[in-house]
């Protein structure tokens, strides 16, 4: 057993399943603000509400009480939606010790200011090592024991390696990456791209549609995501290829979710107000477009799910415009 105090916030879906894996390794508070999550992960050692059928660590011990998570903590691992990230890093702000790294799970950007997770963790907490933990990791799938493999990024190396035997296990593979804003942006930007294969899924597109549309769409992630200070081979790993490949292509994505609903035509308020599962691709497609602007990127299907999320076209008729769209070189946007 690893002698570091974990304290993980946020009791859906991805922090449950993160708070399960570490406390393999380590004694772990999870912080939920549903007191009812709270009591069921104590007494029947499930979170039936975000993870069905799973069954969790027995050690594993979930407060309702900020400080009791974050006060003993010698890591903060961030397992709330992105836009709620500010306002509850804020509350951890109040009881977390100096120096103590914090670690980010969560895939999107913040509304208005566009700023990633761990610019956010630089600005409420300046001094604090931040990080991130991404890569292929559909939480349903690793609470039903499937193996699988992230990557943990960070500046310092050292904390870096330390914070790798936190997270790894016999079934989750961890690798360092000292290259932060790329792990990130490769998590967050393949959210948008997996309403994309979501959308061609829902009209019944074929294999080949699927594969040329995670494609050009990882060519277009990895374009904004160089001009934003990401390092090029990072996009060509787990936390680019890796992740954009297991969420456009999985049934358990709530992004690809979003896009084949928008594939029968609803609108993307009707297809939020039934979801209690964050999407973050749809959260975050405005600061994606915004980003793409200000650094002279062209992001093409990023900007037709933009043109769908709006209302300003429908599912159907971006996927005609994708057929007549005469192609140039395979270096160039298009
Ligand atoms: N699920 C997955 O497979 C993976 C998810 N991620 C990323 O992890 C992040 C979290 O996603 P995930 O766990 O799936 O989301 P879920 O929708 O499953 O759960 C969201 C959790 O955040 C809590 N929450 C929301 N707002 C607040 C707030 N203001 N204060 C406190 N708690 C709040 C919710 O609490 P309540 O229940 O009370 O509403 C809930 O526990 C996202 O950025 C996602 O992209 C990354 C990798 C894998
Ligand atoms: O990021 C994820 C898998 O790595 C989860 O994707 P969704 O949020 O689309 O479910």
């Amino acid at each position: 057993m690893n002698d570091l105090n974990i304290g993980v916030i946020g009791g859906g879906s991805w922090g449950t399943t993160v708070a399960s894996l570490v406390a393999r390794n380590a004694p772990v508070t999870l912080w939920a603000r549903n007191p009812d999550t709270v009591r069921e992960v104590n007494e029947r050692h499930t979170n039936e509400t975000y993870l069905p059928g799973a069954t969790l660590p027995a050690g594993l011990r979930a407060t309702n009480d900020i400080s009791d998570a974050v006060c003993n903590a010698d890591v903060i691992v961030m397992g709330v939606p992105s836009q709620n990230f500010r306002s509850v890093l804020e509350q951890v702000r109040d009881h977390i010790r100096a120096w103590v790294p914090v670690i980010s799970l969560t895939k999107g950007l913040e509304k208005d200011t566009n700023l990633r997770m761990t610019q956010i963790i630089n600005e409420v907490l300046p001094g604090h090592p931040a990080g991130v933990l991404t890569g292929p990791n559909l939480a349903r799938e690793i609470m039903a024991g499937q193996a699988a493999a992230g990557v943990i990024a960070m500046d310092d190396p050292v904390i870096n390696q330390a914070l790798q035997n936190v997270f790894k296990s016999g079934l989750f593979r961890v690798y360092t990456n000292e290259d932060v804003i790329g792990c990130e942006l490769g998590g967050v930007l393949k959210n948008i791209i997996a309403i994309a294969v979501g959308m061609g899924d829902g009209l019944g597109a074929g294999d080949n549609t699927r594969a040329a549309l995670i494609t050009r769409g990882l060519a277009e992630v990895t374009r904004l995501g160089v001009a934003m200070g990401g390092q090029a081979p990072t996009f060509a790993g787990l936390a680019g290829m890796g992740d954009m490949i297991a969420t456009c292509t999985s049934t358990q994505s709530r992004n690809r979710h979003v896009g084949m609903e928008l594939a029968k035509g609803r609108s993307m308020e009707d297809i939020v107000n039934e979801m209690f599962m964050v999407a973050e691709g749809a959260k975050s497609a405005p600061a994606v477009m915004a980003l793409a602007e200000s650094h002279g990127v062209e992001m093409p299907i990023a900007s037709d799910v933009y043109r769908v999320l709006t209302g300003e076209t429908n599912a159907r008729g971006v996927y005609r415009g994708l057929l007549r769209v005469s192609a140039g070189a395979e270096s160039e946007p298009g």
